[in-house]
């Protein structure tokens, strides 16, 4: 599924992170690092949103071909948008850029219970209001991959647990990956992890 070749990254001449080698299959995959380790910065590599050097191949695309945007979902540790638009502005248009099947968006806005607000303004949510709107934006469209960048933070017990049980679901159903990042152990028994990598020294490995 991905395959990693003498992959760096570098944020203004400071290398961050160096792949010589990865393989990478279906399933589901945790990554885990301390603070600053370099996990975000390989998933927006992966998802085509930061530049890199080297080869990055997701069934053999470039993240930066317009067709892997719909391949691989990304939803961010700590989602950003204007305060004066509302979710349903922000996910109506992802919705729409990702081609998400007639219905789904409902779904998942009612899944998480982002409906309740989605009218209101972005800026009058709190951290994890804020927080279920990115998790509903990375399962929009029909994606073979998506990465949940911190997805357990923010959110309260009731959506965690929604959080595995579609997690569960959608690779059961369309057999899609996903490639988790959390500093909290992941829950055996709601979810099964078919590998882990640790992101340390300026790499990732799997265990
Ligand atoms: N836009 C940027 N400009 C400069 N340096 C950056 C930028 N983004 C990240 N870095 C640096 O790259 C390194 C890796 O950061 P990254 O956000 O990928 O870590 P992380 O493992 O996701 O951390 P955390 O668990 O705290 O979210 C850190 O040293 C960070 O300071």
């Amino acid at each position: 599924m991905l395959e990693v070749n003498q992959f760096r990254k570098k944020y203004n001449q400071h290398l961050v992170l160096e792949i010589s080698e990865l393989r990478i299959s279906e399933g589901i995959h945790w990554f885990v690092g301390k603070n600053g380790s370099g996990k975000s910065t390989f998933f927006k590599s992966l998802a085509g949103i930061i530049p890199f050097e080297g080869s990055l191949l997701f069934q053999n695309m470039s993240p930066h071909d317009q067709k892997c945007k719909f391949l691989v979902n990304y939803s961010e540790a700590e989602p950003k948008y204007p305060d004066f638009v509302t979710a349903k502005d922000i996910l109506t248009f992802i919705a729409y850029a990702k081609k998400a099947p007639s219905g789904q968006l409902a779904d998942l806005v009612s899944h998480f219970g982002v409906v309740d607000y989605w009218e209101n303004n972005i800026g009058t949510y709190s951290s994890g209001m804020l927080k279920k709107v990115s998790l509903v934006s990375g399962f929009l469209g029909r994606p073979q991959l998506i990465i949940l960048d911190e997805p357990f933070i923010l959110v309260d017990a009731t959506s965690i647990d929604k959080l595995y049980e579609i997690v569960a679901r959608t690779q059961a159903e369309h057999g899609t990956s996903f490639f988790l990042s959390s500093h909290q152990d992941l829950l055996p028994e709601k979810l099964k992890i078919d590998s882990v990598f640790i992101v340390d020294n300026k790499t990732i490995v799997k265990q």
